[in-house]
This record gives structure tokens, sequence and C-alpha cells, in this order.
């Protein structure tokens, strides 16, 4: 359940939004490259827990929201699965990165705003400095987990190269070499979920 008006927040909508109710329990970070399952397993996740208890939150979708008022484009369509969207996926990178550069956590500050719920899934964190953001404000409740899929599983699931950029999500994203460990590693489609 996406609550209107607030595009990159899946969960129950409305509630009291206090400062107390604003501090989540667990923040599990989901990273992973193009089409290895990151929203499938946040949805599952949702799934499981109830949209009461659990928040998935997207950093992509402030990103596409201003783009798209600064662009004069569909911020609709720049959030399904459409070519649409991958036509302007490297300038939507380009730009976020310069807003990342200036400001570390102007994407993560938005998507945290007024969610109540106990358990946040960020569904798409692709930057260290989203990770690094969520720690130093959020502490030990934040979780690493690494969402992995095979090269074949995604090219079943029409994830395409992309030359310009490191496997389509920009030359910052975040490769498993950027940190030193993962809390979680969800090899699909075994689904088995281990600490490496
Ligand atoms: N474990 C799974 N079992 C069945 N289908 C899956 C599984 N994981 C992902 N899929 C399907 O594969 C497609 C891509 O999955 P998903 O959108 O979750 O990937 P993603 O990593 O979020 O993609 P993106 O890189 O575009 O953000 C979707 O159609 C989804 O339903
Ligand atoms: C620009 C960007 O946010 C687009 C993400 O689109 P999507 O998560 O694939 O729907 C990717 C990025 O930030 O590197």
């Amino acid at each position: 359940m996406v609550c209107p008006g607030r595009a990159h927040v899946r969960g129950a909508c409305g509630g009291v939004s206090s400062p107390m109710a604003g501090l989540p329990r667990l923040v599990l970070l989901l990273s992973g490259k193009r089409k290895s399952g990151k929203d499938f397993v946040a949805e599952e996740i949702q799934n499981r827990l109830g949209p009461d208890v659990c928040a998935i939150l997207q950093l992509s979708g402030p990103l596409k929201e201003q783009y798209a008022k600064e662009h004069g484009l569909d911020f609709q369509r720049l959030l399904d699965a459409s070519d649409y969207k991958e036509t302007y996926r490297q300038d939507m990178i380009r730009w976020g990165e310069e807003k990342r550069n200036t400001d570390p956590g102007f994407f993560c500050r938005i998507v945290v705003e007024g969610v109540t719920q106990p358990v946040w899934v960020v569904s798409d964190t692709r930057r260290l400095s989203d990770v690094e953001w969520f720690q130093d404000v959020y502490g030990s409740t934040v979780q690493l987990v690494r969402v992995v899929a095979t090269e074949e599983t995604r090219k079943r699931r029409n994830w395409v190269f992309i030359v310009a950029c490191v496997d389509g999500q920009g030359l910052g994203h975040l490769h498993p070499l950027y940190l030193s460990s993962w809390t979680w590693r969800l090899d699909q489609p075994q689904h088995a979920w281990y600490r490496p």
C-alpha cells in the first residue's frame, strides 16, 4: 500500500507522528544489483509483518519527484518499470549524485519524515552515503541486507547491462566491496538468509 502523496513510503497511512513515534526499532537497508529482487524482498517482508508494523521506504521516490518537477516530466511514469524511466535513468543518476555530493542526507531525510512504523525496509540503498547517513542517525538498529541473484536470473527479469554505468545504478553504486561486512545476505532463489 502506498500512502497518497507519499509515493516513496509504502505502509499504513496516517497514524500519529510524534518525535518518539518516528524512531524505528529496526532499519533494513536492502541493496543489490539491478533486478536482483530488492523490491520483491521488501514487499515479502512487509506482507509478513503487515503495513502497520513495516514501512517500505524508497530513496528513489523523492529523487524522481524532484527531478520530474525540475525537468517538467511525469513523476508517476518515472515510478513504473517503463522505458520512460530508463530514458532518464542516466541523467537522474547524475542529478541525484550532484544532490548527494552537496547534501548526503538530502533524500534520506525526506523518506523517513513522518514514518511511524517500528520496522523500516529501505528497498533501494544504492550508495555508501545512504548507508552512512542511516547508521549515523539510527545506529545499531540498522542492518545491511545484500540481495543476490545470478546474472542469468536477472536477465530473465529483463535486466539489460548499461555500459555507461556499472550495472545500471551509477558509478557510485553500492558494491559489496565498499562495505566490510553485510549483516545479512539473501541469495535468491534459494531464499537463504545467512550471515556472510
Ligand atoms: N524471489 C523471487 N521470486 C519470483 N520472482 C521474483 C523474485 N525476486 C524478484 N522477482 C521478480 O523479478 C522482477 C524484478 O524484481 P524486483 O523489482 O524486486 O528487482 P529490483 O532489484 O527491485 O529491481 P530494480 O533494480 O529495478 O530496482 C519482478 O518482476 C519481481 O516480481
Ligand atoms: C536514479 C535512480 O534513483 C533511479 C532508480 O529507479 P528504480 O529504482 O529502478 O525504479 C537510481 C540511482 O539513484 O542510482
